[in-house]
């Protein structure tokens, strides 16, 4: 069986380090390098005695890429490195699978645009939870029938994006179907900015960090009478693993920029 080589950015991460166990354990994958901004030249299973694996950590992403044939770059990183990482991976033609979120919407158009030019298959996810997407989705479905909706994601305290780019993801799945409108009082006014959270369209998103969280997002939609709240919680960062599998594969037979896991499920 041919093994799909992966390289993995952001391997000494929370994510990054729960992609290397995946990795390991998953007989159709091999991990073949590391990128991290510390640790140059050590070997990933210094740090995990579990992980059975030969895979030494780069930080220079040219060196790694010049040095090691990958089919595949996870990158978990931080947003302007995640960004600097998806270009240069297409430019090697190694298929990068991202979900390092904060990337802006220029960013994206830029990435969508050299990944066709090069015709290298790119998916970009801001959440691999198989449960977050169908929040997500069906927070869509309900938007067609309940324009007035808040969006309240809820994420550990060392995160450094707000709002995340779960919310992000979902405030434009709902904007495809929403009747536009601004929501609240049309004289309301913040006696203490902020205290509405950020508007995006018209919709609220409010972001709240705090130590013992993972990651989780509520979704409430109001109408005359009744509230709808759709709601998903990752308790534990293995939640997002079967979508990252899942993203290495698929990135492996496409040959365009895919923006969101719902796209590549069946
Ligand atoms: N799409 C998804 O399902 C999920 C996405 N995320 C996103 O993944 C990213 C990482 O999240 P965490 O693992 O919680 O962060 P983290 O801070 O634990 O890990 C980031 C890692 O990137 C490394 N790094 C920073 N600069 C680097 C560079 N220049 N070269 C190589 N490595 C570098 C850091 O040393 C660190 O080990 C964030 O953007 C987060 O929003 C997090 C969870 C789920
Ligand atoms: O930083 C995190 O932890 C997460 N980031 C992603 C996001 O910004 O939506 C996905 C998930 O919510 C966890």
């Amino acid at each position: 069986m041919n093994k799909i080589k992966v390289i993995v950015a952001g391997a000494r991460g929370r994510m990054g380090s729960e992609a290397v166990r995946m990795i390991e354990k998953t007989d159709n994958l091999e991990l073949v390098a590391c990128l991290e901004n510390k640790y140059d030249g050590k070997k990933i299973n210094e740090f995990d005695a579990e992980i059975d694996t030969e895979a030494i950590i780069y930080t220079d992403i040219d060196t790694c890429f010049k040095n090691v044939k990958a089919d595949v770059l996870v990158d978990l990183t931080i947003p302007e490195v995640g960004y600097l990482h998806t270009k240069t991976a297409i430019n090697y033609g190694i298929r990068p699978v991202v979900g390092t979120t904060g990337f802006t919407e220029d960013q994206l158009t830029e990435l969508t645009d050299l990944a066709e030019e090069k015709g290298i298959g790119v998916i970009i996810a801001p959440n691999f939870a198989i449960g977050a997407v169908l929040m997500m989705q069906f927070s869509k479905w309900a938007a067609k029938y309940f324009p007035d909706v808040e969006i309240i994601e809820k994420h550990h305290d060392q995160k450094l994006d707000a709002p995340s780019g779960t919310a992000v993801k979902t405030a434009s799945l709902i904007k495809e179907v929403r009747e536009q409108k601004t929501q609240g009082h049309p004289d309301e006014k913040e006696t203490i900015p902020g205290a509405r959270g950020s508007d995006v369209d018209g919709m609220r998103i409010h972001s709240v960090r705090l130590p013992g969280l993972v990651a989780h997002q509520e979704v409430i939609f109001g109408s005359t009478g009744e509230n709808l709240t759709i709601k998903h919680d990752s308790f534990h960062r293995q939640s997002f693993m079967t979508g990252v599998k899942l993203a290495v594969e698929q990135v492996m037979k496409i040959d365009v920029l895919v923006y969101g896991l719902e796209n590549i499920l069946e």
